[in-house]
C-alpha cells in the first residue's frame, strides 16, 4: 500500500483532547446550540462518547446544533468545487474530506477548529491497514474494496496534484497553499466516512455534525437524530433527542443505520458481533453450485447444462445474462438471499413442465410447504449447506486458529481487528448452516 504515514501537512498536529477551551460542549454552547445534561467521557467503545449527567426522560432534547455549525459540502471557492466534480457521486466521502482539509489549513481562521482539533488523529479502518493487516481480513469483497479505495486516493492526488500541491502561492487555492497527500485525503475521507450523517435539504448531502457526532453506534440505540427545516434549501437544525428515560450516566448511543461488518470496518473501523446486518457475500456461478451439490453429496448436472426454461427464470432472476447481478448472500434471518434460494430450487426441478407457471416470489421465500415439493427442497437446502461449507473452506484458517492468534499478545489492534472480523463471518456462515439443517425437511 502506498497510503505511506507522513505529516499531514506541513505543520504538525497535536493529538491529545484538550478538554479545555477545545470542549466541543462549551464550543456549541458558546455558538449559539443547547447541549442538555451531557458530558463527553472515555467509551468503553475505544475513544469518545457522550454520558447522561443526569436523568432524562424520553423524548427531551440533548443537543440541538446550529446550522452554522454544520459542516457540509457546501463552498464558494470555485477550486474546491472543481476538485468536487473530479470525484465520482458514490465517493462523497472524498468530497467532504477535501471540504475538512480546506477548513483545517486555514486553522483558527476558520470557525470550525475548536472541532477539527478534536477529532481523532488515527483510524482503525482497513485504508491505513499494511498488506498483512488487509491479508488477515481473508474476505475478498472486502479486500477488493480496501485495494479499490487505496487506488481511487493515490490516482486522485496524482492526477489533481496541479491543482492542489500549490508549488507557487495561488490565490483562492482551497488548502491555502498546503500540499495534500494521499494520507491526509485518507485521513480526512475517513473523518468523513466515519463521522458524517445524512442531512434532509434539496439535493441531499452528508455532513459533519460537531457533537453530535460523539455519540457512538448500537442497534439498541438510546439518542435519535431529527431534523428540522423551514426551508427546503437551508441547513436544519438537528436535534439528539432521547429515545427513552435514560438514568444518569447513560450512554447517548445513535443508530448509524442497517450496516453490516463490512461497512462498519470499512466506514467506520469497528465491527459488531451478532450484527443482524451481516452477509456473506458469493458470486452465483454454476462452477460453485455444481461443486456444493458434489460436496453435499447431492446428485445433480443440470448447473453445468440448463434446460431453456431455467435459463429463463435465472434470466427472470437477474442471475443469468449480459446485465445480470451474481452477487449473492448466506446469512441473517433469511439464511440465504431470495434470489439464490428460489435459483438453487429451480435447477433441482425434476420436471421442466413444473417451471411453466411457476410462482418466482414464492421460490424466494421460506414457506410452509415446499414450493417444488419435498425432494426439491431436501436437494434445495443440502446444496445451500454444500455453498455454506465451500465458503467456509475458502478462508485460509480455522475459528479455533483465529482464537489462538487472538490470545496472542504481539498482534496490532488493526490485526486483532482484522481476525475479529473474519471470525464473525465464518460464525455467520456456521449459523447459517445450523439454520439451513434445521430446515432439512428429512
Ligand atoms: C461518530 S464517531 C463516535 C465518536 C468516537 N468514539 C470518537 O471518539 O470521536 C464514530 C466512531 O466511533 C467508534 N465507534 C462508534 N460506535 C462504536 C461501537 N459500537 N463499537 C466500537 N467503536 C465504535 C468508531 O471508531 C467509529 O468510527
Amino acid at each position: 500500500m502506498n497510503l505511506k504515514v507522513r505529516p499531514l501537512m506541513r505543520r504538525c498536529f497535536s493529538t491529545s483532547v484538550n478538554t479545555g477551551e477545545q470542549n466541543l460542549i462549551t464550543w456549541v454552547r458558546r455558538e449559539g446550540g443547547r447541549v442538555g445534561a451531557l458530558d463527553q467521557q472515555g467509551s468503553q467503545e475505544g475513544g469518545w462518547g457522550l454520558r447522561t449527567t443526569e436523568a432524562v426522560k424520553a423524548g427531551d432534547t440533548l443537543i440541538s446544533l446550529p446550522p452554522h455549525l454544520i459542516l457540509s459540502l457546501e463552498t464558494s471557492n470555485p477550486l474546491l468545487l472543481a476538485l468536487f466534480d473530479r470525484v465520482p457521486e458514490e465517493l462523497w466521502t472524498v468530497k467532504l474530506g477535501l471540504k475538512l482539509l480546506s477548513e483545517q489549513t486555514r486553522f483558527q481562521m476558520s470557525q470550525w477548529w475548536p472541532y477539527i482539533q478534536n477529532l481523532p488523529k488515527r483510524f482503525t479502518v482497513p485504508i491505513f491497514y499494511t498488506s498483512e493487516e488487509i491479508q488477515a481480513l481473508q474476505y475478498l469483497p472486502l479486500t477488493h474494496q480496501v485495494h479499490k479505495r487505496i487506488q481511487f486516493l493515490n490516482e486522485f492526488v496524482a492526477e489533481v496534484k496541479p491543482a492542489i500541491v500549490g508549488q507557487a502561492p495561488q490565490p483562492g487555492q482551497p488548502f491555502n497553499n498546503y500540499q495534500i497527500l494521499p494520507h491526509a485525503l485518507a485521513w480526512a475521507a475517513t473523518a468523513a466516512s466515519s463521522r458524517a450523517f445524512q442531512v434532509h435539504r434539496e439535493g441531499g448531502g452528508s455532513s459533519l455534525l460537531p457533537l453530535v457526532d460523539m455519540c457512538n453506534h448500537s442497534f439498541t440505540p438510546t439518542g435519535r437524530l431529527l431534523q428540522h427545516s423551514s426551508e427546503s434549501q437551508s441547513l436544519p437544525v438537528l436535534e439528539v433527542v432521547a429515545e427513552k428515560d435514560l438514568e444518569k450516566g447513560e450512554n447517548v448511543v445513535l443508530n448509524y443505520g442497517p450496516l453490516s461488518n463490512d461497512i462498519l470496518l470499512l466506514d467506520y473501523g469497528f465491527v459488531m458481533p451478532k450484527n443482524p446486518n451481516d452477509r456473506v457475500e458469493l458470486r452465483y456461478d454454476d462452477q460453485l453450485l455444481h461443486m456444493a451439490c458434489l460436496v453435499a453429496k447431492v446428485n445433480i448436472d443440470s448447473f453445468k447444462d440448463p434446460t431453456t426454461s431455467q435459463l429463463a427464470l435465472l434470466t427472470r432472476l437477474n442471475l443469468h445474462g449480459p446485465s445480470s447481478s451474481q452477487m449473492v448472500t448466506l446469512g441473517g434471518t433469511e439464511l440465504v438471499e431470495g434470489r439464490l434460494l428460489a435459483a438453487v430450487r429451480v435447477m433441482h426441478a425434476q420436471d421442466p413442465m413444473e417451471l411453466l407457471d411457476v410462482d418466482l416470489e414464492a421460490l424466494q421465500t421460506w414457506n410452509q410447504s415446499p414450493p417444488l415439493g419435498v425432494l426439491n427442497e431436501r436437494k434445495t437446502i443440502r446444496t445451500l449447506i454444500g455453498l455454506g461449507m465451500l465458503a467456509l473452506a475458502s478462508f485460509p484458517t480455522e475459528i479455533e486458529e483465529d482464537q489462538s492468534e487472538l490470545v496472542k499478545g504481539d498482534i496490532s489492534e488493526n490485526h486483532r481487528l482484522a481476525i475479529q472480523f473474519r471470525m464473525l463471518k465464518k460464525r455467520l456462515l456456521l449459523d447459517t448452516i445450523k439454520g439451513l439443517k434445521a430446515r432439512d425437511p428429512t
